[in-house]
């Protein structure tokens, strides 16, 4: 008897304890006493603890910027830690909207590093590295690597993408053949309407690329890649450049061929480009069946095959546009010149479903299988004439849908307004939407009002014209070179 009771004393105390240890940790974390304990236990276990204390100041005795400080502070500022500490500065950043932490005198950070408690003190333009000694050979050298690597992405984030465009007049300063601006264009492979699996294929061939660094140079070939993207015009090529240097964080290079005065020149351009970038010539099939060029097909082929670009650096993307390869020299295209091509088709009922869902936030809608029906039938339009409806009557997707099965029933017979943008796309002409009503050409043969109907339809006049004076590839393929 006397056995059982003491069992169920112990039992019981056993699930006091519980009850109450459970109690005193609500406590001390709603109250917020538990950071104090933490401190105090900090404070008790430093006492058995021997520590190292490494300066990084601000200058070196010549007054020169110490580019570690820098880093370092970058690297603190950037921890998400320093959230959770006691005080910290609240600074507006540089670009809209931005709040930037800043650390106060005498602030004391905390971090861990492969399990080794790191502290730092930010005293007069110097910052203080605490450590314990016994940490100190297994953890220094990793740590400050790590605050080289991190503080170097954090400025690369925060200097944001840059786009780089070719100058005509370099007689001005000989060195700068590139002007740059920020590079803020929005789209993502996520906007893009395009076949998911083709999609796919591409980030992870872009992604591939990105890590093979060791893989290329134990080939003994130049780290870089180039893709074709072809297609008709407002087929999304443009786009999908932007998207895929938003998916690498890569600058763009955008290269006119017709600002470049020679081969020469060329060479010059390619090895003013940086690394991690996408080097980008549109309408080079255009180019090249111009007649007399500033730069020959040699020069063109030289600077694909990227000979240049072993020697200025590597890690280099190439993006050539066409609207059709049916005209261009087949060496421009051989397997190591491309190594990936890309078809850009005009809009199939896949493509228009993702524009209704993007554009209009119509997942489904009971004019789609309407809609379906006129795909099936072989009309088509291309995403940005889609587009373009679809932005006009976004208050109404009712009426957006009716509007784009009109269009397409009109592109299905070859009536109307759509035959006025022959003259502009057999030109090959590259004018943007805003040009297309210029008195010009078949344009003003047609009067005012066919001028007037063929802006409210955008640019998609000429698109019409010029798929049906070529053939086009349907089959979106990938060769790998
Ligand atoms: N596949 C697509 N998915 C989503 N939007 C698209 C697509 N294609 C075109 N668009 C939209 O249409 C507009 C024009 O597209 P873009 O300039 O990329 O076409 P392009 O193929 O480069 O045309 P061009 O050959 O005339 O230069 C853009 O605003 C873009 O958002
Ligand atoms: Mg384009």
């Amino acid at each position: 008897m006397t056995i059982l009771y003491n069992l169920f004393f112990v039992l019981f105390s056993l699930l006091v304890t519980c009850i109450l240890m459970f109690l005193l940790r609500v406590v001390l974390i709603k109250t917020g006493l538990i950071y104090i304990v933490k401190k105090k236990w900090r404070s008790i276990e430093d006492c058995f603890h021997v520590y190292q204390f490494f300066k990084v100041p601000e200058f070196n005795e010549g007054m020169q910027r110490n580019q570690l400080y820098h880093k370092v502070l970058v690297y603190l500022n950037s921890l998400t830690f320093i959230e959770d500490s006691d005080f910290t500065n609240l600074f507006s950043g540089k670009k809209p909207n931005e709040i930037v932490l800043h650390l106060d005198p005498n602030q004391i950070i905390e971090d861990d590093f492969l399990g080794a408690k790191i502290s730092w003190i930010n005293q007069d333009k110097t910052l203080v590295l605490k450590i314990r000694k016994a940490d100190k050979r297994r953890v220094l050298r990793p740590y400050l690597q790590h605050i080289h690597s991190v503080s170097d992405e954090f400025d690369e984030k925060k200097r944001g993408l840059k786009l780089y465009v070719n100058v005509v007049d370099r007689q001005v300063d000989r060195k700068e053949r590139w002007r740059s601006v920020p590079f803020t264009h929005p789209s993502s492979f996520e906007t893009i309407a395009m076949e998911s699996d083709l999609k796919n294929k591409v980030k992870s061939d872009l992604y591939s690329f990105a890590k093979a660094k060791q893989y290329y140079h134990r080939l003994g070939r130049v780290w870089k890649r180039s893709y074709l993207l072809y297609g008709p015009s407002g087929t999304g090529k443009s786009s999908f450049i932007a998207a895929m240097a938003n998916f690498l964080s890569y600058d763009v290079y955008d290269l006119d061929l017709s600002k470049v005065s020679d081969n020469l020149d060329l060479k010059f351009l390619l090895l003013q480009t940086t690394t991690k970038s996408l080097v980008v010539i549109e309408d080079l099939d255009r180019y090249l069946s111009e007649k007399s060029t500033a730069v020959s097909l040699p020069g063109i082929l030289s600077f694909m095959d990227g000979i240049l670009s072993s020697s200025c650096g590597e890690e280099r993307i190439m993006v050539f546009t066409m609207n059709s390869k049916d005209h261009v020299d087949p060496a421009i295209l051989r397997p190591g010149r491309i190594d990936v091509h890309i078809h850009f088709p005009l809009c199939n009922f896949t493509a228009f479903k993702t524009l209704a869902n993007s554009y209009l936030g119509l997942k489904d809608h009971k004019l789609f299988p309407q809609v379906e029906e006129i795909f099936q039938n072989g009309a088509s339009l291309s995403p940005a004439e889609i587009g373009e409806l679809m932005i006009a009557n976004r208050n109404s997707p009712s009426r957006a849908l009716k509007t784009v099965i009109n269009a397409l029933q009109t592109d299905g017979d070859g009536r109307g307004a759509l035959n006025l943008g022959r003259g502009s796309c057999e030109n090959g002409s590259r004018k943007p939407v805003e040009e297309i009503g210029e008195p010009s050409g078949v344009f003003c043969k047609e009067g005012a009002n066919a001028v007037k109907e063929f802006k409210k339809l955008y640019g998609f006049l000429r698109v019409k014209s010029c798929r049906k004076s070529q053939s086009f590839d349907l089959n979106s393929r990938q060769n790998e070179g």
